[in-house]
């Protein structure tokens, strides 16, 4: 399998804080693997690191053999990322909101149109097309963003807690609508979550904690490693406990 990221020896500090300390993972194509750490972890701080909004202070990462740091636009160019924090345009029609965003990535309208009416109707959003973002459920909004980052067809996805404040049936429909694009198109997904139930989809499952990668295998070698018979139990082991990383 083709690594579509390759992330090595990434470092990054905040002052007296090591947010990120020698991090290295691989997401290979039509790869779901679920970087699961408790609050504080570093999980925000590696996905600026990932997506270049921030460079590392020693370490390299990798799209598709195009350096993030070297080569932006081309490593850029593979990836498609929702962010934590919300960011759909209010003020725009679901439909308006896509074309923009398609004419961004320069893709001509004879091919950004037809998609983007294919993808609303995948997602079960054509009947909101015309609908301001803001008429929009928070379920919506975020099956909006996602369906703006698959756009441009890129070959990562990078999730970081995008289900933050969903309800649970939200939660577990934007799961399954990144599952399918994964599966139709072999996209390789890095989901950021510190939810247990999340990763248990992951064939991978990569535990972030204090800023080190502190296991990366399969969730049965993890409850394995841990000798845990749930995820949960085994990731709340490794991380020391911490009450807030357990399942929602
Ligand atoms: N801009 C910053 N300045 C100073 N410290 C920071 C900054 N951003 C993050 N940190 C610190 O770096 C560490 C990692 O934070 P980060 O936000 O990356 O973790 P996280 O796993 O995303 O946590 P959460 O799940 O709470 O979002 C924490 O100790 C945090 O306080």
């Amino acid at each position: 399998m083709a690594a579509v990221l390759s992330c090595r020896d990434v470092s990054k500090r905040y002052g007296r804080t090591q947010a990120l300390d020698k991090v290295s993972l691989q997401v290979d194509e039509g790869e779901m693997v679920a970087l699961l750490g408790p609050n504080g972890a570093g999980k925000t701080t590696l996905f600026q690191l990932l997506t270049g909004l921030f460079v590392p202070d020693s370490g390299s990462v990798e799209v598709l053999g195009a350096d993030m740091r070297r080569n932006p636009v081309a490593a850029l160019a593979h990836l498609g990322v929702v962010f934590q924090q919300p960011a759909l345009d209010l003020n725009l029609t679901v439909r308006r909101s896509l074309r923009f965003h398609a004419d961004l990535h320069g893709l001509p309208s004879s091919v950004s149109r037809p998609r983007i009416e294919a993808l609303l109707q995948r997602f079960g959003l054509a009947a909101s097309a015309g609908e301001l973002g803001r008429k929009l459920s928070g379920g919506n909004r975020r099956k909006v963003e996602l369906l703006r980052a698959l756009l441009h067809e890129p070959r990562l996805l990078l999730m970081d807690e995008a289900t933050v404040g969903l309800d649970p049936a939200s939660r577990v429909q934007l799961l399954q609508e990144v599952l399918q694009a994964r599966e139709e198109r072999s996209i390789g997904v890095l989901w950021a979550t510190h939810l247990v139930d999340e990763a248990q989809r992951a064939q991978r499952v990569i535990v972030l904690h204090k800023g080190t990668v502190r296991f990366d295998g399969t969730p049965q070698a993890l409850c394995a490693a841990q000798g845990q018979e749930t995820l949960e139990a085994a990731f709340l082991q490794l991380t020391g406990g911490e009450r807030h990383a357990k399942a929602a």
